[in-house]
Formats: C-alpha cells, sequence, structure tokens
C-alpha cells in the first residue's frame, strides 16, 4: 500500500539547512495499524505530511498504491490525495459555522458528489461513529471526543484508503483517548489502513505495530499484541 525507500527531507532556514529525515525505508500492508512514535522533532509530522501528500520529499520514492508519488502533477496529487488518502488532526480542524453533517459532506463537495449522496453518507458515517443524533449540532456544541469523532466520520466519508492521524487523541483526556482509539481500531478491523502518530506508549500499544523515529531515522520498527481499547471505556 505504502512503499517509501531512502527518503530524505531536509528543511531551508536562511543559509542553513535542517536534514529532518535521513534515509527512511518504510513500508506499510494494505489493512496494518501503525503507530509513530518519537520525542518531540523526530520527524515524525514530516514524514506523515510527506505521506499524506502535503509535503515534497527532497531524495528517495514514494509509491502509494502502487503509482511512484513523485511524477504526479499538482492537478494529480491532489486528486490522487482527496481519492486515497484521510485526514485526522490534534485539532480536530473542523469549520465551527457547520454543522457536523455539513463537515462530514465537505470533502465530498470537492470529489463533486451530489448533494443527495452528500447528505446519505455524512448520515451513514456520523451513525458509524455514533453521533447520527448530533448532525445538526454544531462543533462548538461538542465535546473533544464528539469533534474528534465527527473529524474521523469526514475523513471515513470520501472513503479513502488510508487514513492518516497526527496525534489524534493529543487534546483530549485518557477516557476519550481510549473511546477514539475503540473507533480507530473498529475502523482497522474493517480492513482500512491506518497510521497513528502519538507521544504516548498506551496508545501506541493499541497499534498494530510500533515505529520509533530518533533525529531522522527509524531505530525501531516492531510488531505489539494489539491492546483493545474497548476494554477502557
Ligand atoms: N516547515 C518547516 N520549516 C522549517 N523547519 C521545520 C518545518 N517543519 C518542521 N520543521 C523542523 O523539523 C524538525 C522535525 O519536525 P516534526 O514536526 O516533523 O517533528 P515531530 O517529531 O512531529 O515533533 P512533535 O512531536 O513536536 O510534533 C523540527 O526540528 C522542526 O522544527
Amino acid at each position: 500500500m505504502i512503499e517509501i525507500k531512502n527518503l530524505h527531507k531536509s528543511y531551508k532556514m536562511g543559509k542553513n539547512s535542517l536534514h529532518v529525515l535521513k534515509g527512511i525505508d518504510f513500508s506499510v500492508e494494505e489493512g496494518e495499524l501503525v503507530a509513530i512514535m518519537g520525542s518531540s522533532g523526530s520527524g515524525k509530522s514530516t514524514l506523515l505530511n510527506i505521506l499524506g501528500m502535503l509535503d515534497e520529499l527532497d531524495e528517495g520514492t514514494y509509491t502509494l498504491d502502487g503509482v511512484p508519488i513523485k511524477n504526479l502533477n499538482e492537478t494529480k496529487a491532489a486528486n490522487y490525495r482527496n481519492k486515497f488518502l484521510g485526514f485526522i488532526f490534534q485539532s480536530f480542524n473542523l469549520i465551527n459555522y457547520k454543522s457536523a453533517a455539513e463537515n462530514v459532506a465537505l470533502p465530498l463537495y470537492y470529489q463533486r458528489v451530489s448533494r443527495k449522496e452528500r447528505q446519505e453518507k455524512a448520515l451513514k458515517y456520523l451513525e458509524q461513529v455514533g453521533l447520527k443524533q448530533w448532525a445538526t449540532h454544531l462543533p462548538s456544541e461538542l465535546s473533544g471526543g464528539q469533534k474528534q469523532r465527527v473529524a474521523i466520520a469526514r475523513a471515513m466519508a470520501a472513503e479513502p484508503k488510508v487514513l492518516l492521524a497526527d496525534e489524534p487523541t493529543g487534546a483530549l483526556d485518557s477516557t476519550t483517548s481510549y473511546e477514539v482509539m475503540d473507533l480507530i481500531q473498529k475502523i482497522n478491523d474493517q480492513g482500512n489502513t491506518i497510521l497513528v502518530v502519538t507521544h504516548e506508549e498506551d496508545i501506541a500499544h493499541m497499534c498494530k505495530r510500533i515505529v520509533h523515529l530518533k533525529d531522522g531515522v527509524i531505530v525501531e520498527d516492531k510488531k505489539v499484541e494489539q491492546v483493545r481499547a474497548a476494554q477502557y471505556v
């Protein structure tokens, strides 16, 4: 599903450049649930942004579902991103003046999905995250955990092949974090490929594989016995 070879990435800072990713080799099979861990500044978000086609790599290759990403022009890249990738962020990134259902439907609008289908899918995915009855509510009327579940429904509605989550529980208390992880595990159980950047050991152990980044290189990559989040909610 994802194959990265010898990935390098630097940021220019005036005359200097900061070498953030230093030769990453990494692949992910369909249906995996992978945690990406590492201390602050180790390059986790940079890696996730490159995987999400939100940032470009300097050196190396990235192949997503058999397609080499480097050779895509901007329009193709945007189409490909919309079709294959869903994003979940620490700060939810919901639009405050739109209802939960409108937030979920929004990416479908950009994919030119008809109004009727957008509404149907928004309700279907809100139901899947247990929030159908909150469809007409604004984000300000929802708790943090509910907001993240709306954001997950939004990411799911476009039916992406891969979900990329950058600290999805970073803004939530433990119980709410486990509720969100329970949902992420259930989505993964349905066969979706998911990558989760996290600082938290307990969250990482709710994935099936943990990749450790240190100073821009992978220092550990191991399969783990998955802890089910449901027992904590
Ligand atoms: N757009 C940018 N321009 C310049 N430097 C950047 C940029 N984005 C990230 N960096 C730097 O690259 C390094 C890696 O950042 P990155 O956000 O990938 O780390 P991280 O492991 O996700 O950290 P955190 O856990 O704090 O989010 C950091 O030193 C950061 O300051």
